[in-house]
Order: structure tokens, then C-alpha cells, then sequence
């Protein structure tokens, strides 16, 4: 029988447990505060943030919103991130991706207070994970370990095949999983646009984690039996529905169901752990500004 991992419900158990953190915080006069920042009107990101936004009223963490007009210059998105590094009341926020063309996001991270950084996608952040000593760990790859623990999947000594190098999936998550940690220890292998022989990589994994952005990339074929997969993509096709798409994975997830031994689903997998562990990550920033100790899931 195939598990069919409910990202949803994990989900949810994570952020019950972080509400127990957020009321420890507020009894000590610190209520967590989070950013959201969309630069233009890109429809995904506009749910994405609404989504975050939510998310925040139900665990008791402030939420706060910036939205600066895609033709802008540069120059007012940096301002708005200026603002929110001198302000005390937001212990992090994020800058939705992607920006628009003529902003190049790496100018927009290296602004961001790598304190208040709950995307960890700061030079700062990510040089601390390389090393081994995370602060804050990139929403959705902690997510993906997450899903794997709640599946009773041990990493160490598994090989573990990545599809997609992306800044924010697949090169951290790679980094998390190769280190001498409980959750890490397995060897892993990036694979790419220019990867050849792509199926051969996928066969031989144990885990199999599709984070390319190519919608049904990864099908069963491409899978051995056994094989847990993890799907990060959430791709919006074009279909003949209300909302006028649907949403897709990374993964063929019929055929790949009938070989894999756990599969996440799309929607209700990956996505919701993003955004969990986007409130972990608050909690976390808020306890270390505040020197409040919390017990985190
Ligand atoms: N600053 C950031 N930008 C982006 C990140 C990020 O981690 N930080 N990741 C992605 C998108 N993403 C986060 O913002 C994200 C993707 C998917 C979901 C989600 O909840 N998906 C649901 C379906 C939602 C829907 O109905 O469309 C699911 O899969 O069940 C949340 C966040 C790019 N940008």
C-alpha cells in the first residue's frame, strides 16, 4: 500500500504546537510579528501571501503586508525593506518570488537584516547552513524533512536524488540532507537542466524529491519500486475549470503512485509545509530578538 503523505495535516499539528511557542512569547510582552512583501501582481504569489497571511491569524503571530507596484524602481522595494529592518514590531519577513524582471532578487536579499531573515535566503543565512549551523532553515526544504519524519523515513546512508537546483529548494535542501545530523547523513545527487541520462538518477534513489518547476516531469517510469517521492512542484495549467487551471506537480502522481512507497500529493503536500514552517521560522526569529526561550516542533 502506498502512503499518501498529508502535508496538510502535518501541517496543521506543526502549527499547533507553534501556537503553545507564540503563547510563551506573548506572556513574556513578545508578539511575534511577520512581514509579507509582493512587488507587482504575479496571481500565484498574490495567493501565496494572502495564504501566509492567514496562517498568521490563526497561530496569534501579527501580520503585516507591503505591496510596492510592479513597474516601481528598485530603488522602493529597497526603501520597504529599509523600513522593515528599523522596525520592532517585525521580527521577519520575506520578499515574495519572484520579483519582477528589471529587480535582480539577489540585490533585494543581501538588504534584508539576515536576523529578520525567515526565508534564509540571506549570503549570511545560507553561509551558516553550508556550514552546519543553520539559523533559519529555507521554508520549503525544511518542510521536505519534515514530511519525511512524519513518514517514518530515515535519510542516513539513503541516496537521495534531487530534481532541480534551485536557490530555494533544491541547493539548500541538498545541503541540509548531506550533513552529520538526525535528519541528514544521505547522499545526495543534484540533477538539472543539463543532467543527462535523468531517469538513470531518479531509478537509483531511494527518495526522490522533483523541485524542477516542469509540470508531470518525473513519472513512474522514472521510479523503482519503493521509492519515496516528494513532489515541491505547484505548477497552474491551463484547464477548463472555475479558476481556469489546475494545479499539478512535478510528478506524474498516478503512475508514480503505483511504485512509489510514499508519495506527497499536489496540492496538499509540499505547499502547506512551506508555509508552516515560514511560521517556525517567525517563532524562531522572535524568540532570539527577544531572548525568550520556546520549545519548538
Ligand atoms: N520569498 C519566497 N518566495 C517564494 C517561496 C519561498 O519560500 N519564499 N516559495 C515559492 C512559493 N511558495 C512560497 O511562497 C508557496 C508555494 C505553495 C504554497 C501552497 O500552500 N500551495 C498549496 C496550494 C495553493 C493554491 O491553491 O494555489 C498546496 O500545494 O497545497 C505556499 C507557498 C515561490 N516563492
Amino acid at each position: 500500500m502506498t502512503e499518501i503523505i498529508d502535508g496538510n495535516a502535518v501541517a496543521s499539528n506543526i502549527r499547533d504546537e507553534l501556537t503553545e511557542a507564540i503563547e510563551t512569547l506573548a506572556d513574556a510582552g513578545a508578539r511575534p510579528g511577520l512581514a509579507t512583501v509582493l512587488m507587482g501582481d504575479d496571481p500565484a504569489s498574490q495567493t501565496y501571501v494572502n495564504m501566509k497571511q492567514r496562517d498568521c491569524e490563526e497561530v496569534g503571530i501579527e501580520s503585516h503586508h507591503v505591496d510596492v507596484d510592479g513597474d516601481a524602481p528598485a530603488e522602493e522595494l529597497f526603501d520597504t525593506i529599509a523600513d522593515l529592518n528599523d522596525n520592532d514590531d517585525v521580527h521577519g519577513y520575506i520578499v515574495q518570488a519572484p520579483v519582477p524582471d528589471h529587480v535582480d532578487y539577489r540585490d533585494v536579499i543581501r538588504r534584508v537584516d539576515p536576523a529578520k531573515d525567515v526565508d534564509g535566503f540571506h549570503p549570511e543565512n545560507v553561509g551558516r547552513l553550508v556550514a552546519g549551523d543553520a539559523r533559519f532553515r529555507p521554508c520549503t526544504p525544511h518542510g521536505v524533512q519534515k514530511l519525511l519524519e512524519s513518514a517514518g523515513v530515515d535519510t542516513e546512508g539513503k541516496d537521495v536524488t534531487i530534481v532541480g537546483r534551485s536557490d530555494i529548494v533544491g541547493k539548500p535542501l541538498a545541503n541540509l540532507l548531506i550533513q552529520k545530523a538526525d535528519d541528514g547523513n544521505a547522499t545526495v545527487t543534484v540533477c538539472h537542466s543539463r543532467t543527462e541520462n535523468l531517469a538513470e538518477k531518479t531509478q537509483r534513489a531511494d527518495i526522490v524529491v522533483a523541485a524542477a518547476g516542469v509540470p508531470e516531469l518525473v513519472d513512474g517510469s522514472m521510479i523503482s519500486e519503493g521509492t519515496v517521492v516528494i513532489d515541491v512542484g505547484v505548477n497552474r495549467v491551463d484547464a477548463d475549470t472555475e479558476k481556469g487551471y489546475e494545479l499539478v506537480g512535478d510528478v506524474e502522481f498516478e503512475s508514480a503512485k503505483e511504485k512509489a512507497s510514499a508519495i506527497t500529493p499536489v496540492p496538499g503536500g509540499v505547499g502547506p509545509m512551506t508555509r508552516a514552517m515560514l511560521l517556525y521560522n517567525t517563532v524562531k526569529a522572535a524568540s532570539l530578538q527577544e531572548d525568550v526561550a520556546v520549545d519548538l516542533p
